[in-house]
């Protein structure tokens, strides 16, 4: 079976430097644990907010390490040093606008600031590529989306679409746990 490999790219001058230490690698991962119900490997990498760099990190985890989905955090606001959604449009084949537009849709549901956020994502070969903002809190929510009292869902996660999306570039079949994501994927497309 061929296994899904996921680039976890944290952008952040302070945590770079050791000011604070990274909460973005390990917010990415302790969701990615809760949502995927198969199996998966991840690189990590923590750079700072530098669009040579994090270009140059996001080449090799798409070319020399084959990642079908990275996931970034940080750097997508208006402030000078913010460039990870230039970076990330930079080395990209296509834009895929949806996911920014969900993303800005969900973050309104939490911040009032949330059209400040610049993400996107992208196809770059055969990875996706989402940019999400760098307040830790900020992973769970736009990936997980929001849902009412009752559990019916108000704004859908990011990760909804995901796995439909990677299948889509031919790679690898991603099951979640539908109690933390309910990934849409048409009859045609299931595995039997
Ligand atoms: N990797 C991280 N680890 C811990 N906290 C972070 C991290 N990235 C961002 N934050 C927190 O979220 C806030 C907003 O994130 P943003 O990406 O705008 O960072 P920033 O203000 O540019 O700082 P830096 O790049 O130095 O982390 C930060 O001010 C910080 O409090
Ligand atoms: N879900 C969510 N979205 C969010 C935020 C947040 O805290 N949670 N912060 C907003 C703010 S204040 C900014 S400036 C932008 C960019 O944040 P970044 O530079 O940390 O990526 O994301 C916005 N989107």
């Amino acid at each position: 079976m061929n296994t899904c490999r996921i680039g976890l790219v944290s952008v952040s001058d302070r945590a770079t430097q050791g000011v604070y230490p990274d909460q973005g690698i390990p917010a990415l991962e302790d969701w990615l644990s809760s949502a995927l119900a198969t199996p998966y490997v991840v690189e990590s990498r923590l750079v700072p907010d530098e669009q040579p760099l994090i270009e140059q990190v996001l080449c090799e985890l798409v070319d020399q390490l084959d990642c079908h989905l990275i996931l970034t955090t940080g750097g997508t606001g208006p402030a000078r040093r913010d460039v990870t959604p230039d970076a990330t449009l930079a080395i990209a084949d296509r834009e895929m606008p949806g996911f920014g537009e969900q993303m800005r849709q969900i973050s309104l549901h939490f911040v009032p600031t949330a059209i400040l956020s610049r993400q996107t994502a992208v196809i770059r070969k055969q990875a996706l590529i989402i940019n999400l903002p760098g307040q830790p809190k900020s992973i769970k929510e736009t990936l997980e989306g929001v849902k009412d009292s009752s559990g019916a869902v108000v704004a859908a996660g990011l990760f909804a679409s995901v796995p439909y999306c990677i299948q889509l570039l031919e790679g690898p079949y991603i099951e979640t746990h539908p109690e933390v994501i309910s990934a849409f994927r048409p009859k045609s497309a299931r595995r039997q």
